[in-house]
């Protein structure tokens, strides 16, 4: 009889779920899942990063309808028009996940990236100020300081420099090096230097900072083809109270490194900020990121207006962890692309040379402005094409907090024929804004987008459709848009710009036999690694030589 009740329960819970409570997207077109535990996270995960997202895009268009872990319902979203609602529109009424959000909290602390609603909006304002278009020419220097050769101003060791050497002491003049690992080492450099004012000293190798050697490839350790288990541990936030869950993830041996680099990072943050303090108090002003904040931050009116210390330390894992790792895969697969079309790069380099000769000419100041570097068109083509084409972050996760309305740029036609303009989502839909098949969308940059072609952005207009714009730097999905927006990007800009220039001035790149195995995978953030050796996280080995003497001597 019990067993009966019981069957009847069961029977009663599915027709309920199947039937009457069907989904609220049951009529807008998606691929079929595979995993009920998982949904589509697994594909998006596990193949080459952005792959399954775009053809989604391709069969079904910027709306794709997708499972979420446990049968919950999620749509994909690449409608520039939705998307600038959802980023830009809506206040805080579109959440990060909660499984972005514990991400956030485990790889950099209660932070920026963490923190949502006015804890937020307050932490953001504190942090603005050293993130506008003035202060990015103050950080110049520091960058160029950490690309150059030796001649350049500075003297701490240069990227450029090291490079030399090790191509001067080889015999053919040329070696094979793991692009990700210098880019990585050199992003850390330059990131230390002009946030913090700190040395964290990854160029030089030997004697780097213990901070410096934890930071090199950690999503890779930590999340690189994230397991069944690893998924499943973020995605049950959702269902169990989140007190638990950090409880339990603070104590996972799998993110015992995690572990590690938070305690190394907050001592260090300590010291900064002490340091930082009293420099602030002397009225010794210096112009890093660090000791903008602090000083904001003792400028701030009343106290609720302030960062907290826990929040300070935060703010600097959350630069570290933001700023470095992301910067150096745009460059490795910026180099990337140059390397398998010798032709632009070739194009490229004599752009760089023009620019070099005319500074070289001149008397006064031979260093590069940002105007300079900004006013050189198919370098900064292909930058935006780099940044388009591999975006490092490549999915957003957003939850609804109240019931809202998605405007489309483009209508979608359900599976039942009916013709929508425009989608009603109720609270706690989850939505998934995948910059990787977005920056792709045909609708937005043209019927190549799915090819590499910097040559677009030299187009009088780049927009086939909609006009509608979403991203904050060149309308890509590269740094997000809205109050969320990524605070660094013109530090990432500026910063990729002057590595590119210097390195092109110096080195060629070529592809080797391995450049076709190169994948992009999702650690989180995604990362270049070899087909064959994912366990060993970031890799891109390009082969690099000497920019061609005679074309040097052309120079002088
Ligand atoms: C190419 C390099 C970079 C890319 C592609 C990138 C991309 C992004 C994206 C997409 C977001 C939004 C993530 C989300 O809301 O889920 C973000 C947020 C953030 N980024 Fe970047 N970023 C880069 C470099 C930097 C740099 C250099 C810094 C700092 C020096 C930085 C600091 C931050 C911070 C603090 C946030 C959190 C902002 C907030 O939630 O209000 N990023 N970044």
């Amino acid at each position: 009889m019990s067993a009966t009740l019981a069957l009847l329960v069961i029977f009663a819970f599915v027709i309920y779920y199947k039937l009457i409570k069907r989904s609220p997207f049951w009529n807008i077109p998606g691929p079929k899942s595979s995993s009920y535990i998982l949904g589509h996270a697994w594909d998006m995960f596990h193949k080459p990063t952005g792959v399954s997202e775009l053809e989604w895009q391709d069969k079904y268009g910027s709306v794709v309808h997708l499972k979420g872990p446990f049968g919950t319902e999620q749509l994909m979203i690449t409608d520039p028009k939705a998307l600038y609602h959802i980023f830009q529109e809506t206040d805080y009424i579109w959440r990060k996940s909660s499984s972005r959000k514990e991400l956030s909290r485990l790889t950099s602390g209660r932070g920026l990236a963490w923190a949502d609603g006015d804890i937020h909006k307050r932490q953001r304002k504190l942090m603005m100020p050293a993130f506008g278009a003035p202060e990015a020419k103050h950080y110049l220097p520091y960058f160029t300081a950490c690309a150059a050769t030796a001649s350049h101003l500075y003297s701490n060791v240069q990227l450029c420099e090291r490079w030399s050497d090790i191509l001067s002491t080889s015999p053919e003049q040329t070696e094979v090096l793991n692009i990700a690992e210098w880019t990585t080492r050199f992003a850390l450099d330059a990131l230390g230097q002009a946030a913090f004012d700190y040395d964290f000293g990854a160029i030089k190798d030997e004697e780097g900072s213990e901070l410096g050697k934890l930071y090199q490839g950690m999503m890779a350790k930590s999340f690189g083809m994230p397991s069944m288990a690893t998924l499943l541990g973020l995605e049950l936030f959702r269902f169990i109270p989140s007190r638990i869950m950090e409880f339990w993830n603070d104590h996972d041996p799998r993110y015992k490194l995690l572990h590690r680099v938070a305690q190394v990072a907050t001592t260090t943050a300590q010291h900064l900020i002490s340091m930082k303090s009293a420099a602030v108090s002397e009225n010794k002003n210096k112009k890093d990121v660090m000791s903008i904040l602090v000083k904001a931050n003792m400028d701030a009116k009343s106290p609720n207006a302030r960062l907290t210390e826990e929040e300070i330390w935060a703010s600097i894992r959350v630069l570290i962890f933001a700023g470095h790792e992301t910067t150096a895969n745009s460059l490795s697969w910026m180099l990337y692309e140059l390397a398998r079309h010798p032709d632009l790069q070739q194009r490229v380099r004599a752009e760089v040379w023009g620019m070099q000769r005319k500074l070289t000419s001149r008397d006064t100041d031979t260093n590069i402005t940002m105007q300079e570097l900004e006013s050189m068109s198919l370098f900064n083509a292909t930058v935006k094409e780099g940044l388009r084409f591999h975006p490092p972050n490549p999915l957003m996760a957003r939850t609804s907090t109240e019931d809202d309305v998605l405007p489309l740029s483009k209508p979608i036609r359900t599976t039942t024929g009916e013709v929508l303009h425009e989608i009603g989502v109720s609270k706690g839909t989850t939505v998934i804004a995948s910059v990787a098949a977005y920056n792709r969308n045909p609708d937005v940059f043209g019927k190549d987008a799915s090819v590499f072609n910097p040559e677009r952005w030299l187009r009088p207009k780049l927009a086939e459709s909609s006009g509608a714009s979403f991203g904050v730097y060149a309308n890509l999905g590269t740094f997000s848009a809205g109050i969320r927006s990524c605070i660094g990007w013109r530090f990432a800009v500026l910063e990729i710009q002057t590595l590119l220039y210097e390195l092109l001035l110096n080195f060629e790149f070529h592809a080797t036999a391995e450049t076709d195995d190169i994948r992009r995978v999702t650690a989180f953030i995604m990362i270049p690694a070899l087909k064959a050796e994912l366990q060993k996280g970031s890799q891109m080995p390009l082969r690099v030589s000497f920019a061609s003497r005679a074309d040097q001597e052309e120079l002088k």
